[in-house]
C-alpha cells in the first residue's frame, strides 16, 4: 500500500485576524507513506530524519488514537513549504502524517476529526484549518472544538510572498506578542478583521486596504524582520492594495488584483534582496487530499 498526501501551504492573520483568519495558498506539500521494516525519512534535514518528525508525531497521534500500533513507514517528503518561514509547514507535516495514518488504519476518522486534533496540536485553528479545508477560513474555537468557516475570496488576488532567507520561530514570534489588550485594541482588530474578509471576498482594494491594519502582533513581530518597512514601502509604491507579515514571519504578503502590479514588485524584490524568493501566490482551494494505491 502506498498513500500520497497534497497539503497546501497556508498563510495565517492576515493582518488583523490574529490566531482566527487563514488562507491555503498554492504552493504544496506532498508526501509519500509505504510500509518498511523501519522508519525511514528522506526528503527533510538530517535533524528531523527521526521519530521526532513532526509528519510521524501526526501519524503517530491517529493511530495512538485509534487505539492501533504505530507501523513502520518509508516517509518520502517533497515539499515547496519553506520551513518557519510564516507560511504553514508546521501544519502541513501535521496534516500529512495524520491523513495518511488516517488512510492506512481504514479511515477511522473523519476530516473535522483530524483538523480537531490538528488544532488542540498547534494550539490554534487558523493554519491547521486551511491546511485540511482549502480556501480563505475564519476559525474559533466552541465549546472546546474547533468551528471553521469558509469565504470565497476574489479569484483575482495575487498574494506576492517574499520569502527572507532566514527563519521566524513561531514560538518566539508568539512570546513577544502581548497578552493584555484595552478595549479599544479589540475593538479596532473586530471591525478591521471583519471589514478584511469582506474586501477579500468582494475583491475591494480599497477596503483591504484599509482593513489589513492590526494592532495585536505586527506591531511586535514586525521587529524581528529587519527588511519589514522598506518591503512594506516598495509593496505599496508599486501599487499593491496591502502588505502584511505572513502567520508568524518572516515571509511578508503584498496583495493585488493586477498581475502587472504584482510582477513589477517582484522584479523590484529580486533586484533589491536576491537572497530572498518572491513568488505570486493565488488561493488554493483543496485542502488536504490522499490517494491510496495498492
Ligand atoms: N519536515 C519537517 N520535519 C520535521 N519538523 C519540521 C519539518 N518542517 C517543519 N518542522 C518543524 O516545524 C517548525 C516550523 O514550524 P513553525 O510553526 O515555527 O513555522 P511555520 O509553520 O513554517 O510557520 P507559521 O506557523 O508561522 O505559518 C520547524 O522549526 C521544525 O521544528
Ligand atoms: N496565528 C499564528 C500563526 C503561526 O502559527 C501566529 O500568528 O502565531
Amino acid at each position: 500500500m502506498k498513500v500520497t498526501v497534497r497539503v497546501p501551504a497556508s498563510t495565517s492573520n492576515l493582518g488583523p485576524g490574529y490566531d482566527s483568519l487563514g488562507m491555503a495558498l498554492s504552493l504544496q506539500a506532498k508526501f509519500t507513506f509505504e510500509p518498511s521494516d523501519e522508519l525511514v525519512i528522506e526528503g527533510c534535514p538530517e535533524a528531523y530524519r527521526n521519530a521526532d518528525n513532526l509528519v510521524m508525531q501526526g501519524f503517530r497521534m491517529v493511530c495512538e488514537k485509534a487505539g492501533r500500533p504505530v507501523p513502520a513507514v518509508h516517509l518520502v517528503i517533497d515539499s515547496e513549504v519553506p520551513v518557519a518561514r510564516g507560511l504553514g509547514s508546521s501544519s502541513t507535516c501535521i496534516a500529512g502524517g495524520m491523513a495518511a495514518a488516517n488512510a492506512m488504519l481504514g479511515n477511522p476518522f473523519t476530516t473535522d476529526d483530524l483538523f480537531q486534533l490538528c488544532t488542540a496540536f498547534e494550539g490554534h485553528p487558523d493554519n491547521a484549518a486551511p491546511a485540511f479545508l482549502g480556501g480563505l477560513t475564519a476559525s474559533f474555537m466552541h465549546e472546546g472544538r474547533a468551528v471553521a468557516v469558509p469565504f470565497s475570496p476574489d479569484p483575482a488576488w495575487r498574494f506576492v510572498a517574499v520569502i527572507p532567507n532566514y527563519e521566524v520561530r513561531t514560538e518566539e514570534a508568539r512570546r513577544i506578542v502581548r497578552r493584555d489588550i484595552d478595549l479599544s485594541a479589540a475593538v479596532h482588530t473586530m471591525s478591521h478583521a471583519i471589514a478584511m474578509v469582506r474586501g477579500l471576498e468582494t475583491g475591494d482594494e480599497a477596503l483591504v486596504g484599509a482593513a489589513c491594519a492590526d494592532v495585536l502582533h505586527e506591531p511586535y513581530r514586525r521587529t524581528l524582520i529587519a527588511e519589514y518597512n522598506a518591503m512594506r514601502a516598495m509593496a505599496l509604491e508599486a501599487g499593491a492594495a496591502t502588505f502584511f507579515i505572513s502567520g508568524s514571519g518572516s515571509t511578508m504578503i503584498a496583495a493585488t488584483k493586477s498581475e502587472a502590479v504584482a510582477e513589477a514588485f517582484v522584479a523590484k524584490v529580486r533586484e533589491t534582496w536576491p537572497d530572498f524568493a518572491a513568488r505570486v501566490l493565488t488561493v488554493c482551494h483543496e485542502g488536504t487530499t490522499v490517494t491510496v494505491e495498492d
